[in-house]
């Protein structure tokens, strides 16, 4: 069976040692010859690479683990470059989060201003992978998780028309494991979705078990009452932060009672109730932080002091399985059915072809065939148009390097009350990513 190679493209992520763990427990079905570690951040990658390759030798020698900062090394003689950067580290995800909460705005990761700053960021860091990956390995594919998912997949339909670029998004994944586990099934896998959106911006119509009976009687007689809480025993549920996002679906889920919502939902429709439960000086950047990325860190590190991993409380997840999945489904025509952010183009039929969905497709070796998601509801079409102009609009902004655009961006977002605050959020935005944005005229 043929063997792959694959660049892990922001290597130094909290992510990487997951996504090497899951290739590994796939190796039977997924042979691997190489797997090469990329990112601008040298010293925080070999910390990930060390320990990754300490494991990689007691468990499967015979895998080669590389890891560089030159591209031309990384990118060259690969089948796949499974993507997850973070442009601008922790440090300016913590800008993103404080900066409109200082202005009484959410401050999210992906959502809101925090979001619009962060695909300003993330643009052009991807679009720099696609192209390395166009020069050195013309025939891969790219499996991307970097965020924000929906502004980057609008910016490579736009910029990058023809890249062999697939965006996707563990939330949906995330939630249906809890689902799963509420309906007393051992995973998400032994039912199959109806789900249509944006990214993070999205809604189930039905869940069916293999026999194809509908669930979703039960699931929104849960959902209706708990949110996504199941015995709180969950990895999730241990956080903090998480626990409350997941709870909260019971409220976004009472404005549509036939469908259950994406949770980031929240921060569209409860932005007063999210402010004022923010901190505006311990956003959930630190949490992450003082939580997953000092876990995964001292993990790696005290695998390289002991030289062993065998001991090791690194673990796979479902975000590293569903990449491996994917992978899995081109290389082999698994035909598996996915989630998959793609251009519209007809399969939400009153909806902007060429707006990117969040929409179940069908993975083989061409990759993701869309499903017929056929009419929405006029509730969703409304928002999903006013959030699908955000989203044009920053990578309109950044392409022209247009101030007027990204304000606009900022005014469209249901997060952002007014067009003066917007202004006053966008300055301060500015100023923080003035050594990563274009500059804006
Ligand atoms: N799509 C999803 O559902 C999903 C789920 C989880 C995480 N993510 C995303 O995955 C990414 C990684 O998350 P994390 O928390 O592990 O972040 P992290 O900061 O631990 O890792 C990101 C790595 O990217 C590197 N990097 C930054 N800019 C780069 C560039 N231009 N070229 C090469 N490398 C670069 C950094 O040095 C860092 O090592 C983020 O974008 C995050 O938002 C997405
Ligand atoms: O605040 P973070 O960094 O913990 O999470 C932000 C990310 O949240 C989602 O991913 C979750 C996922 O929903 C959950 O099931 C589990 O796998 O953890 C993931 C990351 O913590 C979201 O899909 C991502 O886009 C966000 O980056
Ligand atoms: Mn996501």
């Amino acid at each position: 069976m043929k063997k792959f190679n694959i660049t892990i493209a922001g290597g130094g992520s909290t992510f990487t040692p997951g996504i090497i763990l899951m290739l590994l427990d796939y190796l039977d079905e997924f042979p691997i010859d190489t797997i090469k570690l990329y990112d601008n951040d040298k010293e925080r990658q070999q910390t990930i690479a060390d320990a990754c390759g300490i494991l990689l030798e007691e468990r499967a020698p015979w895998v080669t683990l590389t890891a560089s900062t030159d591209p031309a090394e990384a990118f060259t003689d690969v089948d796949f470059v499974m993507a997850h950067i973070r442009v601008g580290k922790y440090a300016m995800r913590e800008q993103d989060e404080k900066i409109p909460l200082k202005h009484g705005v959410i401050g999210q990761e992906t959502c809101g201003p925090g979001g619009i700053a962060y695909g300003m960021r993330s643009i052009p860091g991807v679009l720099e992978l696609v192209d390395y990956m166009e020069k050195y390995s013309p025939d891969a594919w790219m499996l991307n998780y970097s965020n924000p998912a929906a502004i980057v997949a609008e910016a490579t339909r736009k910029l990058r028309p023809d890249a062999r670029i697939l965006n996707i998004c563990d939330m949906p994944i995330g939630i249906e494991e809890l689902i799963a586990k509420n309906l007393g099934l051992s995973s998400r896998k032994e039912f199959e979705v109806d789900y249509y959106g944006l990214n993070h911006f999205g809604w189930w119509t039905d869940i069916r078990d293999k026999k194809g009976n509908t669930l979703m009687p039960e699931v929104i007689s849960h959902v209706s009452k708990n949110g996504y809480a199941t015995d709180g025993s969950s990895e999730l549920e241990q956080q903090a932060s998480w626990n409350s996002t997941l709870k909260k679906a019971k409220d976004i889920q009472a404005l549509d009672p036939d469908t259950i919502p994406n949770t980031y939902l929240k921060y569209y429709f409860f932005p007063d109730y999210e402010v004022a439960n923010s901190n505006s000086e311990r956003t959930r950047a630190n949490e992450v932080m003082e939580g997953r990325e000092k876990f995964i860190f001292s993990e790696c590190r005290a695998i390289i002091e002991k030289g062993t991993a065998e001991d090791t409380r690194l673990t796979i997840d479902e975000h590293a399985s569903y990449i491996v999945d994917l992978a899995r489904a081109i290389a082999f025509n698994t035909k598996e059915r996915m989630l998959m952010i793609v251009e519209n183009n007809g399969a939400i039929r009153n909806f902007d072809p060429t707006a990117m969905v969040e929409i179940p497709c069908i993975v083989g070796s061409k990759g993701p065939e869309k499903l017929v998601v056929g009419e929405i509801p006029r509730f969703q079409k409304s928002l999903m148009e006013q959030q699908a102009g955000v989203e044009k609009l920053v990578v309109e902004a950044f392409e022209e390097e247009s101030y007027q655009k990204l304000w606009q961006a900022l005014i469209l977002s249901r997060t952002v009350p007014s067009a003066s605050v917007a202004k006053d959020i966008l300055d301060d935005l500015i100023e923080a990513n003035r050594d990563y944005w274009p500059k804006l005229k």
